[in-house]
C-alpha cells in the first residue's frame, strides 16, 4: 500500500480492438514516469486464458462468461502492481460493458480505477485492423466488438472518452493527459 490516505490508482485504457490502447499506454507510461518512476503497463490481452485467445483467433466473439475470470485477473494484477510500484499503474483492457467496469472496480475496492476510453468509428477501426499484422484479433471481429460496446455516460464517475478519429498519436496523448490530470495529480 502507498503512504497516506491515497488509494493506489490504475488507469485502464479501454475501447474496442484497434483503437490504440497499447500505443497510447506506452506513451502515457513515459509521461507519468517523471512523477512515478516505477509506473509501467500491463497488456490485458496477455492474461486472457488460452481458450479466449483461441476463440478470438477463430473469429468467435467472447461471451460474458468467457470474460468474467479474465476481468478479475486484470483487476487483481493491476491493483497489486499499483500498490507495489509507487501507487500508479496502467492496464489495457477493452472493458466494453458497464458491468465489466463495475466488476473490475468491485473486485479491488482498495484501488481507484479510471476508465479512459479511446473511441473511433467502426470503419476507421476496420481499416486499422485490416492493415495490422501479427495480431490474433482480425477484422471479422469488429462488429461484435461494437455491438458489445457501452461507452461511459455522464453519470459514470472516473471515466471518460477520447475520440481518436483523424487524430495523431500525439494529439490523442494530449487529450488523454488532460482527462487524467485530476485523477493522477489528486494525491
Ligand atoms: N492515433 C493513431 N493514428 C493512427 N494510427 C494509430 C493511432 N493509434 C494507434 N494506431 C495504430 O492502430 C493500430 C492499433 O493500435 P493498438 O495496437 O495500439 O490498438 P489496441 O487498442 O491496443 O488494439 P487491440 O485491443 O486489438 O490489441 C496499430 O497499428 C497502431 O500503430
Ligand atoms: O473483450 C474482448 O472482446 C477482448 O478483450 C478484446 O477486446 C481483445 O482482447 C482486445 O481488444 C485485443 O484485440
Amino acid at each position: 500500500m502507498t503512504s497516506g490516505a491515497t488509494k493506489p490508482k490504475v488507469i485502464v485504457l479501454a475501447g474496442t480492438a484497434g483503437t490504440g490502447k497499447s500505443t497510447i499506454a506506452a506513451k502515457l507510461r513515459e509521461i507519468f514516469r517523471t512523477k512515478y518512476p516505477d509506473v509501467d503497463f500491463l497488456e490485458g490481452d496477455t492474461v486472457h486464458p488460452p481458450e479466449n485467445i483461441a476463440k478470438m483467433s477463430h473469429a468467435i466473439p467472447l461471451t460474458d462468461d468467457d470474460r468474467w475470470d479474465w476481468l478479475k485477473k486484470v483487476s487483481e494484477l493491476s491493483s497489486q502492481s499499483a500498490q507495489k510500484h509507487s501507487g500508479l499503474w496502467i492496464v489495457t483492457c477493452s472493458s466494453l460493458k458497464k458491468k465489466y467496469r463495475d466488476l473490475i472496480r468491485s473486485h479491488s475496492p482498495e484501488t481507484d480505477f479510471y476508465f479512459l476510453f479511446l473511441f473511433a468509428d467502426r470503419l476507421l477501426i476496420l481499416d486499422r485492423i485490416t492493415k495490422r499484422e501479427g495480431h490474433f484479433m482480425k477484422a471479422n471481429m469488429i462488429n461484435s466488438q461494437f455491438s458489445d460496446l457501452m461507452l461511459p455516460d455522464a453519470a459514470e464517475t472516473l471515466a471518460s472518452t477520447v475520440d481518436v478519429d483523424g487524430k495523431s498519436v500525439e494529439q490523442v496523448v494530449q487529450e488523454c493527459q488532460a482527462d487524467l490530470k485530476k485523477f493522477v495529480a489528486g494525491n
